[in-house]
């Protein structure tokens, strides 16, 4: 066999090269590359010949992509306006006095996003493009403020991104309480607390602050919890000794960290963001936090999605003062006391299951007061106006000491 006859000669396709041709007699033999690998791998002193024609096609897509978007600039602006007319309607008349805001109208309009789309984007991207885009338009028609569960940089201020979008105006608070006490005050238009939460273990702190105040559920919000190990510009790597976090979050990372530092001091503090503020300046230690943790107090991630469990995820409500309209696809969450006698948890699910209620969600909690014994806290499928909801809750009601709705809002969306 003779060869190789050529080398790096770019005929094949855009992006695979031939490198070498071997003749044997009458036949030959291509030696083949993927010209992407063979780019990476070759150093900037010595890239690749680029052809005219490769060029001229990347210039010609480049146009086409500057074009695409002046178009797409062009329609959302017209979005933005119509959105500022509906501002204009909804100011003039006594539509929606008060609330701008949408929950259910959002829900909808993310949802027809994410069924309309055909690829290539996955549905989730899109309607996270929507999400931000929508949060704009509703800036323009009147600026939404939040209070969430501070510090800046916890898994509470990512959900609250998430669901409102990078233009909400958002207000860290300490404690949860304040979170409620703002909303109630009107210094803010909603709230985000978490509920079921894996990481910060504050659930019954919401619960127990629901029976107390008449603030609304207007939304809820999933969020997939990913851990990460952080490290300040002053870190020595190979010297960590003490690492950071919340109590939960190094529970979840608990294999890991056997696994990887098993020598190291786990220190409990009060969130994640609080865990990211403590490793600047300290050349010995670590955090365990969130993403946007690192991106707020700039830290660099060491190792990225550490938790023991990939599926875990935290649920966060949105709490105002609003009642929201169905949706198409919501959630009712109720709180009810029962007297304490036998038989009174079955009394309770029974018309539930009469009416064909699917619940999502039973807690139970010590009742704070004489009156209420037990305080169940049940999550249900479907609208408070949808007629199966409403026929079990008014069976509900004639057998409870004191049922109160908290809300009918829509299922997360994203
Ligand atoms: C435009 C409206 O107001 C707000 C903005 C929305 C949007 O940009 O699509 C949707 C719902 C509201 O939060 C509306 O009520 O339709």
């Amino acid at each position: 066999m003779a060869g190789p006859l050529l080398v790096n000669t770019p005929v094949l396709s855009q992006s695979m090269w031939i490198v070498e041709i071997y003749m044997d007699g009458t036949d030959y033999f291509l030696v083949t590359v993927d010209r992407f690998n063979i780019e990476a791998i070759m150093s900037d002193k010595n890239p690749p010949p680029e052809s005219a024609s490769d060029k001229e096609a990347l210039s010609q897509l480049r146009d086409q992509i500057d074009g695409i978007d002046r178009r797409i600039g062009e329609l959302i602006s017209e979005r933005a306006r119509c959105a500022q007319q509906v501002a204009e309607v909804k100011q003039s008349s006594n539509i929606g006095v008060g609330t701008f805001y949408r929950p259910e109208r959002e829900a909808q309009v993310l949802r027809n996003i994410m069924e309309k789309n055909a690829g290539p984007l996955t549905d989730e991207e899109m309607a996270r493009l929507f999400r931000e885009i929508m949060s704009a338009c509703l800036a323009l028609e009147k600026p939404i403020k939040v209070a969430y569960l501070g510090p800046e940089g916890t898994f509470t201020q990512q959900a609250c991104l998430k669901h409102f979008g990078q233009s909400a105006v958002t207000k860290a608070m300490a404690f949860i309480d304040e979170v409620f006490r703002e909303v109630e005050a009107g210094s803010v238009n909603f709230g985000v607390v978490p509920v079921e939460n894996s990481t910060e273990g504050v659930v019954n702190h919401t619960l127990d602050n629901f029976m107390f105040s008449n603030l609304k559920i207007c939304g809820e919000v999933e969020l997939r919890i990913h851990q990460n190990l952080m490290i300040s510009e002053v870190t020595n790597v190979g010297a960590i000794s003490r690492i950071y976090s919340h109590p939960q979050s190094l529970a979840q990372c608990r294999k890991w960290l056997d696994a990887n530092y098993p020598n190291a001091e786990r220190v409990a503090v009060s969130s994640n963001a609080e865990a990211a503020k403590r490793v600047k300046g300290e050349w010995n230690s670590a955090a365990i936090a969130g993403e946007l943790a690192a991106q707020r107090y700039e830290l660099q991630i060491l190792a990225e999605k550490i938790e023991d469990r990939p599926d875990n995820s935290t649920r966060f409500l949105i709490i105002g003062t609003q009642e929201v309209p169905a949706s198409g696809k919501d959630k009712t969450s109720i709180v009810v006391s029962m007297r304490n006698e036998p038989g009174a948890l079955h009394n309770l699910l029974q018309p539930f299951r009469e009416h064909n209620v699917d619940l999502t969600r039973v807690e139970t909690r010590p009742s704070q007061s004489g009156v209420w014994n037990y305080v169940f806290f049940i999550d249900m499928n479907g609208h408070q106006s949808d007629d199966t909801v409403a026929a079990a809750m008014e069976e509900v009601s004639s057998r409870a000491s004191e049922v109160k709705v908290l809300g009918s809002y829509p299922c997360a969306v994203l």
